[in-house]
């Protein structure tokens, strides 16, 4: 039995998380619900390109593997084309020397893993596929519209203890229990932690597993930019977009039409120089709450919403078109240099994570120079790089942009999740962040509280935390 749907839904924040919130909550609780979606700054939020010389690039978000499920059926229902990530060669560099380097004769790199490693790069691939086989349930559980009120409860709905253990303890504790080698681990997957995540192998092991599943081959991305799956997302959840920066968050009791006092939300925004409020009987908050990032205030709350500190790590992102000095990482003569890729390894010295050539988001242009003067190679720093540096990385340069971010969390295990409910019906997407931040995790966030909120409304308990779904669902067959 169902009750009559909400009258409004507020959400805040229009990146991925936001949009496909709207677009699930619309396909739960149907055409009649007016939701307003609050954006302070662009569409995509964390989904972004910059320009250079005309043609735009990625500058957050750029990769999407090829089993997020959620982010291949939005492209599909959206009409979106995709464009396929160009792999060309990778190199390790550790402010030395090249540690590792790529062949483009796969028999030649398959002795020269093993020659080098072992065989420790194939079972890797076997322990990232393993943890992905588990992570791939969310969708036979989200497609039985089954939701979970706590990100732990829902990681350990997927993997169980050892899910929710790898939340626990370092991918570094992690591999070495697992056997890997001192070498491989400093040498290939630190520099892969490195170039997704700005950090170190102290980052939590289920992260860990998501940045190497980064590392896959099949990447796609959407042409024209990752971020039109949000304005796409946007205008077919026909929701309403306020660009405007919600300050405030307060409970409160109103009477509605049905001359009822019924307790809503009150979300106090400002547009310009002007505040403005309206009600909502639901509220989802798709921002990660701390005062840097969203600075939104839970007022008159009883009890108190805890005030967020989840720390974020400071990446910049850098585009340059110019001719990469090669010689500072090899020994190899310029034109014999054939690396599109370099990572380095955890070595303080370095002023860069990674380097890497890069096509626009309009695919027909994959990985040719734009002119005789180079290609468009993006960097990823702790820092804003300074001239100095950008000289030392290239021979010559003919136009550089920058874009700094508060990218995702910086992981330091045992990790506490935030809630997902802040409140009878204010709900929290980006707490998954603190699990592993990445487009889909997002969409699978916004799924999960459109499945929340609609069974909650409607007294639907028996769809949430079930214990055991996977069993079930297997029965079910
Ligand atoms: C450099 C970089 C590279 C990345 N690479 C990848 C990748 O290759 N693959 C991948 O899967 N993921 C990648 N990620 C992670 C991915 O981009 C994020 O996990 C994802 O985009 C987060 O989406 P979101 O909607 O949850 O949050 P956001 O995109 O941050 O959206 C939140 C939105 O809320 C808005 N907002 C905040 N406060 C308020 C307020 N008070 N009022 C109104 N609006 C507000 C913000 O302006 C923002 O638009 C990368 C991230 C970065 C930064
Ligand atoms: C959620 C699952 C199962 C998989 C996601 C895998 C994935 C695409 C991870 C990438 C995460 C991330 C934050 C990458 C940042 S850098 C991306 C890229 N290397 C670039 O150069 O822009």
């Amino acid at each position: 039995e169902l009750r009559a749907p909400p009258d409004k839904i507020a959400i805040i924040g229009a990146g991925i998380g936001g949009t496909s919130a709207a677009y699930y909550l619309r396909q739960k609780f149907g055409k009649d619900v007016k939701i307003d979606l609050f954006e302070r700054g662009e569409v995509g939020g964390r989904l972004a390109t910059m320009t250079v010389r005309g043609q735009e690039y990625e500058a957050g978000g750029s990769v999407i593997h090829p089993l997020n499920l959620h982010m291949k059926r939005f492209v599909k229902d959206l009409g979106l084309s995709t464009i396929q990530s160009s792999g060309g060669l990778m190199g390790v560099y550790n402010g030395e020397t090249l540690v590792f380097e790529e062949s483009s004769w796969f028999i030649v790199n398959m002795i020269k893993l093993i020659w080098q490693y072992g065989f420790q790069s194939l079972r890797m691939h076997m322990w990232v596929e393993d943890i992905l086989d588990k992570f791939m349930r969310i969708y036979r559980y989200q497609s039985h519209d089954y939701a979970f009120s706590s990100v732990e409860k829902l990681l350990h709905s997927l993997g169980g203890d050892e899910f929710l253990g790898m939340l626990n303890r370092t991918l570094l504790e992690t591999l070495q229990k697992a056997g890997f080698s001192e070498k491989f681990l400093n040498e290939i997957v630190a520099p892969v932690m490195r170039v997704n995540y700005g950090q170190s192998m102290n980052i939590n092991g289920f992260v860990g597993a998501v940045s190497l599943s980064g590392a896959d081959s099949g990447l796609w991305a959407v042409e024209g930019g990752n971020k039109l799956v949000c304005s796409g997302l946007l205008q077919a959840s026909k929701s309403n977009l306020i660009s405007g920066s919600v300050m405030y968050i307060e409970e409160k009791t109103r009477t509605k039409h049905t001359g009822r006092p019924t307790k809503m939300y009150e979300v106090i925004y400002q547009i310009g120089s002007e505040t403005r409020s309206d009600f909502y009987d639901i509220v989802l908050v798709a921002t990660p709450l701390n005062r840097k990032m969203s600075n939104i205030t839970f007022l008159n709350f009883d009890p108190p919403i805890e005030e967020f500190h989840q720390y974020y790590q400071h990446i910049v992102t850098t585009l340059i078109k110019g001719q990469l000095n090669s010689t500072l990482f090899s020994s190899r003569a310029l034109d014999k240099f054939d690396l599109s890729t370099i990572l380095t390894t955890d070595n303080s010295d370095l002023f860069i994570n990674s380097i890497g050539i890069v096509s626009s988001v309009t695919e027909n242009d994959n990985l040719q120079p734009l002119t005789d003067r180079g290609y468009v190679w993006k960097i990823f720093s702790q820092e804003i790089l300074t001239k100095e540096q950008i000289l030392k990385l290239f021979l010559s340069y003919d136009y550089a942009v920058k874009q700094p971010w508060l990218a995702y969390p910086h992981y330091k295990p045992p990790e506490k999740c935030p809630s997902i409910i802040l409140h009878d019906r204010l709900y929290y997407l980006n707490g998954i962040e603190c699990a592993a931040s990445a487009m889909e995790m997002s969409a699978i966030a916004a799924h999960n509280a459109a499945l929340l909120a609609y069974h909650r409304w409607n007294g639907h308990t028996d769809m949430i935390d079930q214990e055991d779904l996977y069993e079930k669902l297997k029965t079910e067959l």
